[in-house]
């Protein structure tokens, strides 16, 4: 069977010059959960953001279930974005609305406005948003403002938002970079049933190596824009977090 997501020869040369993708190609299948690590300005957000042309790369190509999802503009590049939910850091929510309202709210193709706020959704669209929330976990938080959820809850919503889409890839930009390990646990376990049981393809960046390694199907490695490593699952051994990190190995496991 061809692989659902192929990543083929990505770069990306920033309009300074900084060389931030070379030539990476890559591919997943159904329902794997990869993380890529890598230090700090590796090229891991970048890698990301162009998959999902967020930022245009320099070269090289997506396809998502054979389909190319690079090099679109106007209606064929808001459809392919549908089909990639993305996770932010900051998880982006509109703060003074409730859970259900900015699941909702990400169910409509343009981005949160305080019109869309106020659209009519159908008791369809309500209850779909309310099964999103519930395979978060947060079915009880769906009428609580955003803002006084806790980090970890947020950024479950900010799952629940991408899950409504119904994407076929979920894209996470350091998800848990701003949380407690106990909250990074629960958002860890909801990008895990994404993969497991909805079978979409989860690609995340991580700094922690440990939660790669507790987490992932695969760990990519990423050093100055270069994919150098792709494995299967497992603790990485020490010569390969080397590979990955080289002499700042402590960054590994901050
Ligand atoms: N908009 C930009 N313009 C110029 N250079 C950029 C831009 N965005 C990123 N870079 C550079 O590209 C390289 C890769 O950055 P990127 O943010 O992708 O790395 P990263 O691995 O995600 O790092 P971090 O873990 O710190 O977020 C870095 O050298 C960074 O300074």
């Amino acid at each position: 069977m061809a692989a659902y997501v192929e990543v083929k020869s990505l770069s990306k040369t920033y309009p300074n010059g900084t060389r931030a993708l070379r030539d990476v190609s890559f591919s997943m299948d159904h329902g794997e959960f990869a993380v890529i690590v890598g230090k700090s300005g590796a090229g891991k957000s970048t890698l990301l953001r162009c998959m999902n042309s967020l930022t245009e790369p320099s070269g090289g190509g997506v396809e998502v279930d054979g389909r190319s999802v690079t090099g679109l503009s106007g209606r064929a590049l808001r459809s392919a974005r549908k089909e990639m939910g993305f996770v932010f850091q900051q998880f982006n929510l509109v703060k003074r609305i409730s859970a259900l309202n900015n699941v909702l709210c990400g169910m409509l193709s343009e981005m949160p406005t305080m019109r869309s706020v106020f659209r009519r959704f159908t008791d369809e669209e309500r209850l779909h948003a309310l099964d999103c929330l519930d395979k978060v976990g947060l079915a009880d938080r769906a009428h609580q403002r955003a803002d006084t959820l806790s980090g970890g809850q947020q950024q479950r919503v900010a799952i629940a938002r991408a899950l409504a889409q119904g994407p076929k890839v979920v894209l996470a930009d350091e998800p848990v970079a701003s949380l407690d390990p106990e909250s990074a646990r629960t958002v860890m376990d909801a990008l895990r049933y994404l993969a497991t049981e909805e079978g979409m393809a989860v690609f995340c960046n991580l700094h922690q190596v440990n939660l790669a390694g507790r987490y992932a199907d695969r760990i990519l490695g990423m050093r100055d824009g270069e994919l150098v490593l792709d494995r299967r699952s497992g603790r990485l051994e020490r010569d390969e977090v080397r590979a990955v990190y080289g002499a700042e190995m402590q960054e590994a496991f901050a």
